[in-house]
């Protein structure tokens, strides 16, 4: 539909901007052709006015020239003196001789011709060529004394003659001179220089007729002097102007009746000249500018409808899609007015609703300087204080009419005319507009506070919303002397399972855990995500504590039904620590610190099971958070120290490696466990250079034994979780074993399957890596893990070491039997060998032999011993020499 009515728009656009541009040029064209026509009648006026003047000059200055040199010839002594010798009777030889002399010098001068009369006009002397025929013969007013005519003979003319005196003014006879004029000529001739029908005219008025002048045109030749009417139908020629004496132009009709512009001037001697040119000829001129402009204008207006449809339109068409999105906007802002209506609608009373919106419209208004809104629900006026404020001058109003559910909001606008209502379409869309825009902006503002205060995973209250409801209910069961719980959950093993199925099988485990928790309480309770796979349970309002531990259980309970994802069984277990206000604290952040406590003591006490908080928690918190503090010393103290374990052969119990097992001798307790601080220095980081010194130790270690001649078997140092992955791992080994000079054979790696799990390219990479160094690698507490034995085949592992869980019960456990029957089996069919770790007693022992297991590592033989203990036994191993396998041939 809008596609037809952009097209439709395009044609009209075209349609008109194409008529707007032909007009423009038809204007523009009558506008040039008037100015040039005018410009060109200027520069022909001026034109033919400056030729005029010029051509006249010279044929004044021709004639004149001509009369006067005549003149003067009529005063030379000694012509006059030769004709009065001419006329003596002694003398008339000398005379006439004179008289030929000064004709003869006058005559290469000036004139073409020259004849001296006689007192009684018979010729005496002639010289030159004097004309015989004379056409179109003008008499000039030239003055007393000389008789001048201007005629034609193959050139114009000018003869004078002029009375001869002596020097007492008695005639003695007479001169007549001829003066071609060839500039004259050129004159005429060179007047068709200024257009094809330019035409010069030189006139003299006849003698006695005021009617009349005989003038000379330009084919003179073809007897064209005319005798001209100076006036015809009752309009004078432009010559007749020039006879008066005037000069100037004139725009009219000549002598033939045609409409010329002809330039006019007296010449002397009563002459008078036109050099006039036919106005068509002017108007051609003009129009053959104007053709040229029309045709440039022409190509301009192909140009510029050429312009409009490839560029105007598609410029026009892209505001029309803008306006188009602009619309479906409007559109969609007024579904969001919908979306308001029916939003507020739903938690309000139709009134409320209304008086928000209005509350809304309000601040519109006044922003708009309208006055005075008002709402009609049901027949009832609402008015806001704003309103009575704003009601003065009635500038305008808006009026909300109740439909249903405040209905179409429809608004109405008066201007000055309270009573007249208009009804403004503008107004509707900018409320429109606006409320979808406040919409937005509430439903945004609703986000945000929903991602400050939720978890983004499962939606339940984050820490921050926790602190804060805790707070709340504190306030709540104080006042009502009541008492609460804080239940801190944490999941057992769940990073296995996060690092062994992947992180989205891990947030789908933990968004069904949220929904579990969620079912074992109360609503006014509250289930909140600590974060990671700590979730945390505020109990409101609970009688007595025995309240918590039933919930607990409850959750224990719910938890250890399994979870269906994606087609995979899922068993997860709990630990709950639980403290009760006031009791155990009477703020947020005691309350979630001492649960943290009895969460730690839960999992210590074998996970899956809830714990109080005690103040005996409390003091071994209080020790952990002590220990840390210390443990930031125990290095540059030198308290650490490494103990050794020996692994030994199966089954002749000959000594096969030794594994070095961290202690610390901590100044005020005795010897700390690595159980007690690893955990501690992983989350403090201090395992990084705590583990460089483990490595350092042992190959420093190494060395000192083989300097001192001991039989040195492999080490098997345990690398944590953090220090596996560290970046510099790789480079730090090999620095430590280049500076001790200890061969990488002698050392083997002990890591745990769940570091396995994540990463797998990076930890293929970094066991491919130290494999190439030449170092040993096994997977310690073996069984524990999701990995099977397949899985295993990608890495490059020597040695698995079963767990000591699987170790312990082997005697009267027959499933643990199996397994580790399995293990065995498996590895060796991956060419693995396998060590067994915690063995304690014979049986155990005697069990893993039958199953060829290849080495073991327990109390049974020996618990983890000091440098000098373990030095006995390797001394010991070098008294049974022979019977000791160099490193390396194994696997
Ligand atoms: N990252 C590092 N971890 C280390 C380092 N040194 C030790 N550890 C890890 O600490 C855990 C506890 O170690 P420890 O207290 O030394 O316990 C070891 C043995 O004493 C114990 N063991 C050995 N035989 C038996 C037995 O027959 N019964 C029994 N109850 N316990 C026994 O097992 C621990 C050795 O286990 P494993 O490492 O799995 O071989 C322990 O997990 C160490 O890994 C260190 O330098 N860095």
């Amino acid at each position: 539909m809008l596609r037809s009515v952009i097209n439709q728009y395009n044609r009209k656009i075209l349609l008109i901007s194409s008529l707007t541009l032909i007009m423009l040029i038809l204007f523009t064209s009558l506008s040039v052709y008037s100015v040039m026509q005018r410009q060109i009648e200027a520069i022909a006026t001026s034109g033919l006015e400056v030729a005029l003047e010029n051509t006249v000059k010279h044929i004044q200055k021709q004639i004149m020239h001509s009369v006067t040199n005549t003149r003067a010839i009529s005063t030379r002594i000694f012509l006059t003196q030769s004709l009065e010798k001419f006329y003596s009777d002694h003398s008339q030889k000398e005379g006439i001789e004179g008289i030929a002399q000064s004709i003869e010098r006058i005559l290469s001068t000036y004139f073409s011709g020259i004849e001296i009369y006689d007192i009684d006009d018979q010729l005496i002397l002639s010289a030159g060529n004097l004309s015989k025929h004379r056409k179109l013969a003008v008499e000039l007013n030239t003055g007393s004394g000389i008789n001048t005519i201007l005629f034609w003979n193959h050139d114009f003319i000018v003869r004078n003659s002029i009375q001869l005196v002596n020097e007492y003014g008695k005639p003695i006879g007479r001169v007549i001179t001829e003066e071609r004029m060839p500039n004259l000529t050129r004159i005429f001739t060179e007047a068709t220089l200024i257009g094809n029908t330019s035409d010069f005219l030189l006139c003299a008025p006849v003698k006695g007729n005021n009617h009349e002048m005989d003038c000379f045109l330009r084919n003179f030749d073809d007897n064209q002097l005319k005798r001209i009417q100076r006036i015809m139908n009752n309009q004078p020629l432009p010559v007749h102007f020039a006879l008066e004496g005037q000069t100037g132009v004139k725009f009219t009709k000549d002598y033939r009746q045609i409409e010329v512009v002809a330039a006019h001037s007296p010449v002397v001697y009563d002459l008078g000249a036109v050099l006039k040119i036919n106005k068509d000829e002017l108007n051609n001129y003009s129009t053959d500018q104007i053709r040229t402009i029309i045709f440039y204008l022409i190509l301009i207006l192909f140009f510029g409808i050429a312009i409009i449809s490839w560029l105007t339109l598609p410029l026009i068409q892209k505001l029309i899609n803008q306006k188009e999105s602009y619309l479906n906007e409007r559109l969609k802002e007024n579904t969001c007015l919908q979306k308001i209506r029916s939003y507020l609608a739903l938690d309000q009373s139709t009134e409320d609703t209304c008086k928000n919106i209005l509350k809304f419209l309000l601040p519109v208004f006044e922003f708009q300087e309208m006055a005075v809104a008002k709402i009609k629900l049901e027949d009832k006026q609402y008015f806001t204080p704003k309103y009575q404020e704003n009601l003065s001058n009635c500038i305008s109003s808006a009026i909300i009419s109740n439909g249903q559910q405040c209905g179409l909001l429809q608004v109405a606008y008066i201007r000055n005319f309270p009573s007249t209502l208009t009804y403004q379409q503008n107004l509707v869309d900018t409320i429109a507009h606006d409320l979808g825009r406040w919409y937005e902006g509430k439903e945004a503002e609703k986000r945000i506070i929903e991602m400050a205060t939720h978890d983004a995973l499962t939606g339940l209250p984050n820490r921050y919303l926790l602190r804060d409801r805790i707070e709340q209910v504190l306030v709540h069961d104080t006042r009502l002397q009541k008492q609460m719980a804080v239940l801190f959950i944490d999941l057992d093993h769940f990073k296995t399972i996060n690092d062994s199925l992947g992180h989205e099988m891990g947030d789908l485990l933990l968004k069904a855990v949220a929904n579990r928790l969620k079912s074992c309480v109360r609503n006014e309770d509250t289930v909140a995500r600590q974060g990671g796979d700590e979730f945390i349970v505020v109990l409101n309002s609970i009688a007595e504590s025995l309240d918590a531990a039933k919930v607990s259980q409850k959750i224990l309970d719910s938890l250890a039904l399994p979870f269906y994802i994606h087609n995979n069984e899922l068993h997860i277990d709990g630990s709950i620590g639980i403290a009760v206000f006031p009791d155990d604290g009477v703020n947020a952040e005691t309350l979630l610190k001492n649960s943290d406590n009895a969460m730690y003591h839960a999992k210590k006490n074998g996970r899956n099971n809830y714990q109080f908080f005690t103040d005996e928690l409390n003091k071994s918190a209080y020790e952990r958070h002590i220990l840390g503090l210390d443990l930031r010393y125990a290095l540059e103290r030198n308290e650490l120290l490494l103990y050794y374990q020996p692994v030994m052969d199966m089954p002749n119990h000959n000594l096969y490696g030794v594994e070095a097992l961290l202690r610390w001798r901590h100044p005020e307790q005795k010897l700390i466990t690595p159980d007690k601080f690893i955990n501690l220095a992983e989350e403090t980081g201090l395992i990084i250079p705590i583990g460089e010194w483990v490595i350092r130790t042992v190959c420093m270690q190494i060395k000192a034994w083989q300097d001192q001649g001991f039989y040195v078997p492999r080490v098997a140092i345990n690398l944590s979780a953090r220090q596996f992955r560290d970046k510099d791992l790789i480079k730090n080994i090999s620095r430590i074993l280049s500076e001790t000079g200890v061969k990488a054979k002698y050392i083997a790696l002990e890591i745990t399957e769940s570091m396995l799990i994540d990463n797998i390219e990076k930890v293929v990479e970094t066991l491919n890596r130290l494999d190439a160094m030449g170092l040993h690698i096994s997977i310690d507490d073996f069984g524990t893990g999701y990995s099977s034995l397949s899985y295993l085949k990608q890495f490059p592992i020597h040695t698995l070491k079963i767990d000591r869980s699987f170790v312990r019960d082997l005697v009267t456990d027959k499933n643990d039997r199996t397994i580790v029957a399995a293990i065995i089996a498996m590895a060796h069919s991956l060419e693995m060998e396998v060590i067994a770790e915690g063995i304690e007693i014979e049986e155990q022992l005697n069990f893993l032999v039958t199953q060829k297991c290849n080495h073991y590592q327990g109390y049974y033989f020996s618990k983890p011993v000091t440098v000098s203990e373990i030095e006995l036994m390797l001394m010991n191993s070098v008294a049974q020499s022979n019977k000791i396998r160099a490193i390396g041939s194994a696997k």
